[in-house]
């Protein structure tokens, strides 16, 4: 009866992780392919403060206490009354200066990932941005020892070559009046975003790993609002340091998108960008920083195909053979993924079979009658 509920538990608890892995993949998506979207907006109407666009990226994170908040009435709710009372925020502190540093890195890279959006053509962007799975693989196989099958190394492969054929064609997206040295230096700081990124990823999956309580989805939620809080910290002082705060209501007021627009566009873009942020994490926490990256790969074309719908940006047939590639290394990891938890599954039984069948010799001792 106790292996029965064991059994149970088990494959609720799977069910959940499954769940949870799909409503990360959809924030993810909805994150991945509105932000960039919105980010462009805003660029493309006259907008031009980069420490506000990057404070964006994370300063959506207030949203995640709407979920804690939830969370928490309902285990008051079905709290019994001979347990002790339930707490609103579980982090401990090392977890909390683990999420705080990973934060002010991600306030890095917001920053120079928006300085890339205002200064590169978009199809360069996603060249350089396809170094991000690279980087992630590297890193996640140096920090978490991350083993890779022969679908998932095909998978990073084409993810990253389907990416980069998104870059070959550059010609007529570079913005004009922009100089030599703004190009480069706007190139540089793709490169080391997707190079900073590629090792946020495998960082968080390491804290995971490496914190002194247990992980829950709840404790997911607490370490993106730590995480998002510290990168917009960052980026406020760098607001503050370039008097952003003194410019914004001078460029909305000039802004082609009119000034309540301008205001709705910044409001909207802090809270899809959230979707990214906390899908990424939650990925991570249901399988690995490698899948996150994977993702991340395969919604770069999606976007650029959203663009060419949105804002009728080109379509040339690169972006078309990007999109195919990528859909199929993300088919090859999870045709991987299921074959070798298959395989696992299969091993276990068998494993399981042998400790319970009785042998000549290996005989059960019963008690006697
Ligand atoms: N480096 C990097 N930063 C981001 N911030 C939001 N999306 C991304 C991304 O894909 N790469």
């Amino acid at each position: 009866m106790q292996m029965e509920t064991t059994d149970d538990e088990k494959r609720k608890a799977a069910a959940m992780k499954r769940f949870l892995l799909i409503l990360s993949c959809v924030l993810l998506t909805i994150g991945h392919c509105g932000g960039p979207l919105i980010m462009r907006l805003y660029f493309i109407h006259g907008g031009k403060r980069v420490w506000l666009s990057s404070m964006l990226l994370t300063g959506g994170f207030p949203i995640i206490l709407v979920p804690i908040a939830v969370a928490y009435y309902h285990r008051r709710k079905n709290q019994a009354p001979a347990d002790p009372p339930t707490k609103l925020f579980f982090m401990k502190l090392p977890l909390f200066v683990a999420s705080a540093v990973i934060g002010v890195l991600t306030g890095l890279d917001d920053y120079i990932y928006a300085y890339g959006m205002a200064r590169l053509p978009v199809s360069t962007i996603a060249l350089i941005i396809a170094s991000q799975l690279a980087f992630t693989a590297l890193f996640a196989f140096i920090l978490v020892k991350q083993k890779f099958t022969s679908y998932s190394i095909n998978a990073v492969v084409l993810l990253t070559v389907g990416a980069a054929i998104l870059g070959l064609n550059t010609s007529g997206d570079r913005p004009k009046g922009e100089s030599n040295v703004q190009y480069t230096v706007g190139f540089l700081m793709t490169v080391a975003a997707a190079a900073l990124y590629g090792l946020v990823l495998p960082l968080v999956e390491l804290m995971y790993k490496k914190a002194k309580q247990n992980i829950t989805y709840a404790l997911v939620l607490e370490i993106q609002l730590v995480m998002c809080l510290f990168a917009t910290i960052f980026c406020t002082v760098g607001m503050l340091v370039n008097n952003d705060f003194k410019i914004i209501p001078r460029e909305a007021k000039k802004s082609e998108l009119g000034e309540t627009t301008y205001y709705v566009v910044l409001v909207a873009s802090a809270i899809i960008w959230q979707g990214f942020y906390l899908g990424v994490i939650g990925i991570i926490f249901c399988a690995s920083s490698l899948l996150s990256g994977i993702v991340i790969a395969v919604l770069l074309p999606i976007t650029e195909i959203l663009a060419v719908i949105f804002y009728h940006e080109k379509f040339h047939a690169e972006k078309g053979v990007s999109l195919v590639l990528s859909l199929w290394g993300f088919v090859s990891y999870f045709y991987g993924e299921i074959k070798h938890s298959k395989e696992r599954k299969e091993i276990k039984e068998k494993e399981n079979n042998k400790d319970s069948t009785p042998d000549a010799e290996n005989p059960q001792i019963l008690p006697n009658p």
